[in-house]
């Protein structure tokens, strides 16, 4: 038997990237063999077995077919007659099936080489139609690519929009999908997973409240770039700028504005009440995905108060502290950066704005600062009860908040 490394740690070490999980293909193996030397099984049905020592994947070399729709129906054939080459032929892109023995030798059946200096996503062969979540990897390594130059080769294209408007896509368990659209939002380019599904016809199977932002116009002195969808993408990027590789932060600059997509058109290009409109698709889409908590915690908040931090330097210090209130920021201190964070994304992810300044989100922070420095001890007096001691707390930190905005910033 031999063994080579494939996948994701060739590709990533021929560009010059740190390489993440190492997998490997093992050919003229049985099950047998592997676990004679020492290799634990990972499932029953599936021919994929742990190193010994270093717990890496090492999966016997197989043939896939399907017959049925999604994910039924799937053959797996692993037997020792099957080659290096027949395997590589099963999967996705040209550039993941690059296999490489244990003296460096590359194995590239399918011009894997050639497409990553080509800059190029092209699928390896007809098979790749077998798997509908090859539509969200091709767009997840847009996400992570794009910004080397990579582009998906035009046949690749093609079949991607077959598989949506086959209705593949509806068949993906939520789980899977979660997982390729947090990965691309903690990528460095997270507009590019949303324009290549959007051009596939599939952003609408997976996230249509996103799918929906596309097409409504906004007003042009606030939003040179007009489309909500074109905006929304480059939130996300510029979010990815701000805090490289977190979701949290990422999955809020995708949705913060998805009522936009309920505004009746009449009132097009103004949205006034998006944020109130855009809790309901907010939720939806987090209980379909099963998004964690974290991420749909900062969602909600940045999508009802994003405006209201935008306009931090009009307000009462009354209205600021309701805002640090609505926002329970005395009890969740920390969160309150983030949302800063997902404003400021929101403000410089604008056409040509990119570079513009947004003091809002030092002064929330520090007017935050200066409100949490309030003791309940300090407002405490003798016989008060709990609603009259919560009043003076908010007494408290309203003028705290006064006195910080009329101080000179330091
Ligand atoms: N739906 C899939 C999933 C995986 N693969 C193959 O299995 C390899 C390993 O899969 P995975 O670890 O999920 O992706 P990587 O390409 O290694 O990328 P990364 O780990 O960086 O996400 C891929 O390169 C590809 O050859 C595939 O063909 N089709
Ligand atoms: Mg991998």
């Amino acid at each position: 038997m031999k063994t080579y490394l494939v996948g994701g740690a060739v590709r990533d070490r021929l560009l010059g990237l740190a390489p993440g999980d190492r997998d490997f293909v093992v050919v003229g193996a049985t099950p047998e063999a592997m676990e004679a030397a020492g290799f634990r099984p990972v499932g029953r049905d599936f021919p994929v077995f742990l190193h010994p020592d270093t717990g890496e994947e090492h999966a016997l070399a197989r043939t896939e077919r399907k017959s049925g729709r999604g994910y039924r129906g799937f053959v797996v054939h692993a037997d020792p007659a099957v080659t290096l080459e027949q395997d590589l032929e099963r999967r996705d892109f040209t550039i993941n099936a690059i296999a490489e023995d244990a003296d460096g030798n590359l194995v590239d059946p399918f011009g894997g080489v050639s497409d990553l200096e080509a800059r190029v996503l092209r699928h390896v062969g007809p098979a790749f139609v077998e798997d509908p979540l090859r539509v969200l990897r091709a767009a997840r390594f847009m996400a992570r690519f794009a910004p080397l130059g990579f582009r998906v080769a035009g046949e690749t294209q093609a079949l991607m929009r077959g598989m949506a408007a086959g209705g593949e896509l509806a068949d993906l368990v939520p789980e899977r999908v979660w997982q390729e659209l947090s990965r691309a939002l903690a990528s460095a380019r997270p507009s590019a997973f949303l324009h290549t599904l959007h051009e596939a016809g599939a952003l609408d199977a997976v996230l249509p409240e996103v799918a929906a932002l596309y097409g409504v116009p906004q007003r042009a002195e606030y939003h040179p770039e007009i489309d909500t969808g074109i905006h929304t993408g480059m939130v996300c990027d510029m979010a990815a700028t701000l805090a490289p590789g977190d979701a949290v932060v990422g999955f809020a600059a995708m949705t913060h504005d998805l009522g936009k997509a309920l505004t009746p058109p009449a009132e097009w290009p103004k949205h006034i009440g998006h944020e109130q409109r855009g809790v309901a698709p907010l939720r939806a889409l987090c209980e379909r995905l099963k998004v964690p908590s974290a991420h749909r915690e900062l969602a909600v908040l940045a999508c009802r108060e994003h405006l209201n931090v935008h306009r931090l330097f009009e307000v009462r210090d009354r209205t600021v502290h309701t805002l640090l209130e609505r926002c329970d920021a005395f009890r969740k201190p920390a969160r309150i950066a983030l949302l800063a964070t997902v404003c400021e994304a929101d403000k410089r992810g604008r056409l040509g704005l990119a570079d513009v300044p947004y003091p809002q989100g030092p002064e929330l922070l520090r007017l935050l600062d200066a409100a949490r420095a309030v003791q309940a001890r300090d407002v405490l007096r003798e016989g008060m009860t709990g609603p009259a001691i919560g009043e003076a707390l908010a007494r408290a930190r309203i003028a705290a908040i006064g006195r910080a905005r009329s101080e000179p910033v330091t």
